[in-house]
């Protein structure tokens, strides 16, 4: 059941009774009206081929109140799509596959590139990107929830509990990031998060002071977590990295563009788990080695518009405080799974903490030598700004797709 426990910066909406969710179902129906809703799901061809997907799918079908899903498909080819289209018909729901990979969408990627204007990497942000523009276009929805397709533990509860924050009309939150505990197969999982993110929050508080952004950061349960949910208006705004930064990106334009008041955190899951990335420490283009660089660069280009100012000795410094810091978490971890009778292997959590550690001095070399590189992709306001029917083409390229390849 847990605690009631909250940090005093967001609000933290506790799971503390484990309501029906056809009770939540039935309340978030009265809300359609005020607030309809849209789900976005950002997956991979080769999710259709796992058994997460096909589970959500079957989830999925039984949730009323949805007015539209809008699923990005990455990684297919025409036939591919074809059967991205079949798989999906069966929801009862407005359906719209977009092929990320196809002419139509390639044709519109190219006249975005042509002003510098398109994403530069392939990947997650591009694809929640492309979706939250055509949330913005279809005109559907005034709140969205978006979570991952590799959730091995889903059931429908997630996607209520998700959206209700922003779907209750009574509510006045702009935006809410699931939270839960990654525990599977008797292990805790959530490497990154809890091994990279929360200690390096807590040494850079150490080394650079106080911040209320690094207490902002540190006060959500699961900063990591790949399922928020938000009103539409917040699209038109919104700068993501197009890399592993997504998720911080994501919290640090919640800060900059809302008081903390409008920003919540709900309990969506009793159990979660999903397809593990390897910790790939041979090669750091890849896996969570890329994932611990690209979040920690996406935290230390924050820090610098905040004013901080970085320098190989700074680095150097932050990267000690981690160390030591992820090393005492390794110690509380180790202590709360043998409480809670879970898997510990000590060595494989350490070995983790000495790979961030490298990467956050990666990161931190990274920075300095390209002061200009910003993988942000521009809002959506500027994209309109610079080509104001490309919401529209969009809308159509979409439409002529769904309908010419099912
Ligand atoms: O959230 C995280 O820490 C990363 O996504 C890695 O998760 P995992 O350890 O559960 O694979």
């Amino acid at each position: 059941m847990g605690d009631f426990y909250q940090n005093g910066i967001i609000t933290t909406l506790h799971n503390l009774c484990r309501r029906p969710v056809e009770e939540l179902e039935a309340e978030l129906m009265s809300f359609r009206k005020a607030r309809p809703m849209s789900l976005v799901l950002p997956s991979l061809y080769s999710e259709l081929e796992g058994p997460a997907l096909k589970n959500i799918v079957k989830e999925l079908a039984k949730v009323p109140y949805l007015e539209q899903i809008v699923i990005g498909l990455d990684r297919a080819d025409e036939q591919e799509y074809r059967h991205a289209l079949e798989y999906f018909s069966g929801l009862p729901q407005h359906v719209r596959v977009l092929w990320n990979d196809g002419p139509r969408l390639r044709a519109l990627d190219l006249q975005l590139r042509e002003q510098n204007l398109a994403p530069t990497e392939m990947g997650k942000g591009r694809n929640v990107w492309y979706c939250f523009g055509y949330v913005l276009a279809s005109g559907m929805s005034k709140s969205v929830a978006l979570h991952d397709c590799d959730i091995l533990t889903y059931s429908r509860d997630l996607v209520a509990r998700l959206i209700y924050p922003v779907a209750n009309p009574n509510f006045n939150y702009m935006f809410c990031k699931g939270y839960y505990a990654r525990v599977a197969d008797s292990k805790m999982n959530g490497r990154v998060s809890r091994l990279l993110v929360t200690p390096l929050i807590r040494a850079l508080k150490k080394v650079c002071g106080p911040s209320d952004f690094l207490d902002y950061l540190d006060s959500y349960r699961y900063p990591l977590a790949g399922e928020f949910s938000f009103r539409t208006d917040v699209i038109n705004d919104l700068r993501i990295p197009s890399d592993w930064g997504l998720e911080v990106g994501v919290l640090s334009e919640m800060k900059r563009n809302y008081a903390t008041n409008r920003l919540c955190q709900v309990d969506i899951a009793d159990t979660y788990d999903h397809k593990h990335q390897e910790l790939s420490p041979e090669d750091a283009s890849r896996g969570l080695s890329k994932m611990s660089t690209d979040i920690s660069k996406a935290l230390f280009r924050k820090l610098a518009t905040n004013g901080e100012i970085f320098s190989n000795e700074k680095f150097r410094t932050i990267k000690a405080a981690y160390f030591r810091i992820a090393l005492d978490f390794v110690e509380t971890y180790q202590s709360d799974a043998v409480i809670n009778g879970l898997n510990f292997d000590r060595h494989k959590e350490e070995k983790a903490v000495e790979l961030f550690a490298q990467n956050v001095m990666r990161a931190g070399a990274y920075f300095l030598d390209n002061p200009m590189d910003t993988p942000f992709i521009p809002s959506w306001n500027r994209v309109t700004s610079a080509i104001p029917d490309i919401k529209e083409q969009l809308l159509d390229a979409v439409e002529l797709d769904n309908e010419e390849y099912r």
